[in-house]
């Protein structure tokens, strides 16, 4: 695990010190956005247009922030324009690395895994390095790449998912909506305590260097958990009768808290099973076509468990839980609106 300064890569882990023990995200630096027909939306930038095989992204299935790309990518049709990589799930000093020769001596390949067919690459960070030269930051999936000026378009997987969205709507056909216009300022609104609380509150858990910042992370999560638990009580989906953006958001963390929040993060005053709502409501998600595909148990539970030695020196990976995603949910019975 580690960063790039100035273009130069360095072995190093969060610093949670100068917080107090908290866990602080870093900010995505790579924002550009995909227009359908040119005309950018940003002047100083270069022109990104929707065309079909002209961009790339880079995932790991262990990550919530890139598994929603991949979610993007199915439900928007959009499989045969814009390929995918997988990195391997165990991440070490070279941070997240490819299938291949140099992988570290410490890591295993994992089934799932690739090699860098596009850039022919043995570190993500170098992907990074041929985007910017000189870029300082976290080296981070997903990434979108573009082929043509082989460039990353953007690391941010909430605008990656906002652009899958809407920008190749006009070749491939699928005008399926998840962020429709009349339901914005709901999704906004719950987004964002959902981030905060849910999101990356099991990570300001599970990276927590002090009691207080764990506790403080610990409460947040489950108060937002059971707010949650309360409106899928009355509602089939976040904001209404529809499947938003704001519904994925949430899947891909929801997917993970029982398998490795609960252990590895001590995210543990509950489990996602235990929530009547919740749990029937992750049901309905994972069992939508196109979904299961894209949950790779594997390849979650040997990243956390094997990546973070400082949480699990032993690097032992857990066997269970042993849940079956594919019984009924019943969701169909809740009332709606
Ligand atoms: N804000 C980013 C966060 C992405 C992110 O933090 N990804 C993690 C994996 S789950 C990562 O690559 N971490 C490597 C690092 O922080 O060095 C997004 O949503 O796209």
């Amino acid at each position: 695990m580690g960063l790039l300064q100035d273009g130069v890569w360095k072995d190093q882990w969060y610093p949670t010190k100068e917080n107090g023990g908290k866990f602080v995200r870093e900010k995505s630096q790579f924002r550009h956005r995909i227009t359908p027909e040119g005309g950018s939306v940003d002047e100083n930038a270069p022109e990104f247009i929707a065309e079909a095989q002209r961009y790339h992204l880079y995932v790991s299935l262990a990550c919530p922030w890139a598994h929603r790309t991949l979610i993007f990518r199915e439900l928007k049709s959009l499989q045969a324009y814009i390929s995918v990589s997988v990195v391997e799930p165990h991440m070490l000093h070279n941070g997240w690395e490819f299938s291949g020769p140099n992988q570290s001596d410490a890591a295993s390949h994992i089934k799932g895994a690739e090699t860098d067919r596009l850039n022919g690459k043995d570190f993500l960070y170098q992907i990074y390095q041929a985007a910017s030269s000189d870029y300082t930051g976290r080296v981070t999936v997903p990434v979108l790449w573009d082929k043509k000026t082989k460039t990353i378009v953007n690391n941010e997987s909430s605008d990656i998912i906002r652009i899958f969205n809407s920008a190749f709507n006009h070749l491939t056909g699928n005008t399926v909506d998840l962020y429709p216009e009349p339901l914005r300022d709901d999704i906004d609104e719950v987004n964002d305590w959902i981030y905060s609380s849910i999101n990356n509150g099991v990570y300001r858990a599970g990276f927590a260097t002090s009691q207080e910042a764990y506790n403080e992370a610990f409460d947040s999560l489950f108060n937002a958990l059971d707010k949650v638990e309360k409106i899928l009580q009355g509602k089939r989906y976040l904001t209404g009768e529809m499947i938003t953006e704001a519904d994925w958001r949430l899947f891909t963390t929801l997917i993970r808290f029982d398998s490795v929040y609960v252990g590895h993060f001590k995210a543990n005053r509950q489990t996602i099973e235990q929530y009547p709502a919740l749990s029937a409501y992750l049901r309905e998600l994972y069992q939508i076509e196109g979904i299961a595909a894209t949950v790779n148990f594997e390849h979650i539970k040997q990243h956390y468990y094997f990546s973070h030695a400082h949480i699990n020196p032993s690097r032992i990976v857990p066997k269970g839980p042993f849940i079956d995603y594919h019984s009924p949910h019943g969701r169909d019975l809740v009332d709606k609106g």
